[in-house]
């Protein structure tokens, strides 16, 4: 009996100590070692990996990923980043983990531009971010907004047709990328201004928006090591606050003639019409437009800063992928009969397109797609991580950059195949995946809650404009140059465009009065 006693006590005892030795074992492995951040490239002291990046950032990272993997650490100067580089990683950013990845990384010259961050793309994520992300997507965005602008974007394709028209007749070698730069500046100012604003003014604007594209595009070294702020190494504070500075004494030029027009009830109907004008309709009312929350109010700066922003990304990012969908499309003459013939299978020769046809253009919609597909004008989508989060096994912390390369997932070749740098829209045929940010193997338009606002808008822009262009005139590249030798080398900014200017001629193939009729209309 004792003995008994004795040996259950003993193997009590050994079973409390084996316990105790795999509570510790556990303990050992699994919180003294915490998760480690994604694998990358060693980082040199103060400099990280900036050393690296090289002249075009997003192909670099794409070749790194393939050492490194899809999920990669850096250290741009003194700031952890990370770089996603896979559809399956873009989910965990985008879907999965979406809340925590809804900020991004601030710089000095967003600070700038956007009044402190008051815009909508650089806004923290919160309440105010949210508020003014529901007044941009209901009253500037909404589809029966984008349908409002119809009517304009037919005065501007209008007008750039005749003028090509010219171009066609004397046989003019054109600058396309600089007609289509042109066009979206037109465009994109006359929708946010309205279309009787000042010329002087939208000369002086889009001047500085130049300059502020360039400077926010800029390497800012104070961006990666904030203690060499104060000392302007670069010049870039100065130019960045005369620039700031000048922009603003036009906005407010601008916000005056509007109001001015308003108060003398000229324009009740043009300030209907623009975004400056619905905003300004909407001063001092609270920015929750249910009016729940009574601390956001729509103020002047409010306005400023929403213009600044919508003006900006509507901009650049319409005009290079409407460049890069002509370069494709003079690259691969295959693919430009094809389009065409879809055009004139429709509309044939003796009108031009309708805004109304553009749902029947099956295959432009490939088109669109794959040049999107190629070609994200934003190749690397910046987010910023709210806090300290474990993701796929690998800690990544608070304040972390994030870069999505849109760019590289587009040309994955798991997903993609082995014709993936190829433009070839056919591939879309029986494939269902979509640019609108629910399939994360193509995300031009970003996913998740800061997706773009305006794809819709951009869409249809993009599409009008290619229909129109290829369906009035046949193009032909310069000096005999042959489609496979067009140069398609990219640069890095604050999006990539062409490196060099593209050059066609346009001759015209469409019923000369029929094109004629139309501008006519456009313009009287
Ligand atoms: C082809 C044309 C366009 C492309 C490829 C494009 C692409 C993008 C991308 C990649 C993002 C980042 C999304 C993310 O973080 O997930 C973005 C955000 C944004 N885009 Fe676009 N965009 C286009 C046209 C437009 C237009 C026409 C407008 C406005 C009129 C616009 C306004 C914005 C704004 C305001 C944001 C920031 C949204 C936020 O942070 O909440 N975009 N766009």
């Amino acid at each position: 009996m004792g003995l008994a006693i004795i040996a259950n006590i003993m193997a009590m005892a050994l079973l409390f100590t084996s316990i105790y030795f795999l509570c510790t074992l556990f303990i050992f492995l699994f919180h003294s070692k915490p998760p480690l951040p994604p694998p990358g490239p060693p980082p040199l002291p103060l400099i990280g990996n900036l050393h690296i990046l090289g002249k075009l950032p997003h192909r670099t990272l794409q070749s790194l990923a393939k050492t490194h993997g899809s999920i990669m650490s850096l250290k741009l100067g003194q700031v952890p980043t990370v770089v996603i580089s896979s559809s399956q990683a873009a989910e965990l950013i985008f879907k999965t983990h979406d809340v925590v990845f809804a900020n991004r990384a601030k710089t000095e010259a967003y600070d700038y531009f956007s009044y402190g961050f008051k815009g909508i793309a650089f806004a923290e994520y919160g309440p105010y971010w949210r508020h003014v992300r529901k007044l941009c997507t209901s009253q500037l965005l909404s589809s029966s907004k984008v349908e409002m602008f119809g009517g304009l974007r037919k005065r501007v394709m209008g007008s750039v047709v005749k003028s090509l028209e010219k171009a066609s007749a004397s046989r003019e070698i054109v600058n396309l990328s600089e007609v289509l730069h042109k066009l979206t500046e037109d465009l994109v100012f006359k929708m946010t201004f309205g279309s009787d604003s000042n010329k002087d003014d939208a000369f002086n604007y889009m001047e500085l928006v130049q300059e502020g594209m360039a400077l926010a595009g800029a390497f800012n070294i104070a961006d990666y090591l904030p203690w060499l702020r104060p000392f302007d190494l670069q010049g870039l504070t100065r130019r960045l606050k005369k620039c700031r500075k000048a922009m603003d004494e036009v906005l407010e030029k601008i916000l005056k003639e509007h109001e001015e027009a308003h108060q003398n009830q000229k324009a009740e109907k043009e300030n209907g019409e623009s975004f400056i004008g619905i905003l300004l309709s909407m001063m001092d009312q609270p920015m929750d437009l249910h009016g729940h929350d009574k601390q956001h109010v729509i103020d002047r700066t409010t306005i400023k800063a929403i213009i600044v922003d919508m003006f900006g990304a509507a901009l650049e990012a319409n005009a290079i992928v409407l460049e890069w969908a002509f370069s494709e499309l003079l690259r691969h003459p295959r693919v430009m009969k094809n389009v065409q013939d879809e055009i004139e299978s429709v509309v044939g020769r003796n009108r031009m397109v309708e805004e109304t046809d553009l749902l029947n253009f099956n295959y432009l919609d490939l088109v669109v797609k794959e040049t999107l597909r190629l070609h994200p004008a934003g190749a690397l989508i910046p987010r910023e991580s709210r806090e300290d989060i474990i993701m796929d096994g690998y800690f990544i912390e608070k304040k972390s950059i994030v870069l999505v390369n849109s760019w590289a997932i587009g040309r994955d070749p798991k997903v993609w195949s082995d014709n993936a740098e190829t433009f070839y829209p056919e591939r879309f045929l029986d494939n269902k995946v979509d640019v609108r940010g629910q399939h994360h193997q193509l995300i031009p338009f970003g996913s998740g809650r800061r997706r773009c606002v305006g794809m819709q808008m951009g869409l249809v822009i993009i599409k009008l404009v290619l229909a129109q262009l290829v369906h009035c005139f046949d193009w032909e590249l310069p000096h005999g140059i042959s489609p496979i030798d067009l140069d398609m080398t990219e640069k890095f900014g604050l999006t990539v465009p062409r490196a060099k200017q593209l050059l066609a001629i346009p001759s015209s193939r469409i019923l000369q009065s029929s094109c004629r009729l139309v501008s006519q209309i456009c313009y009287d």
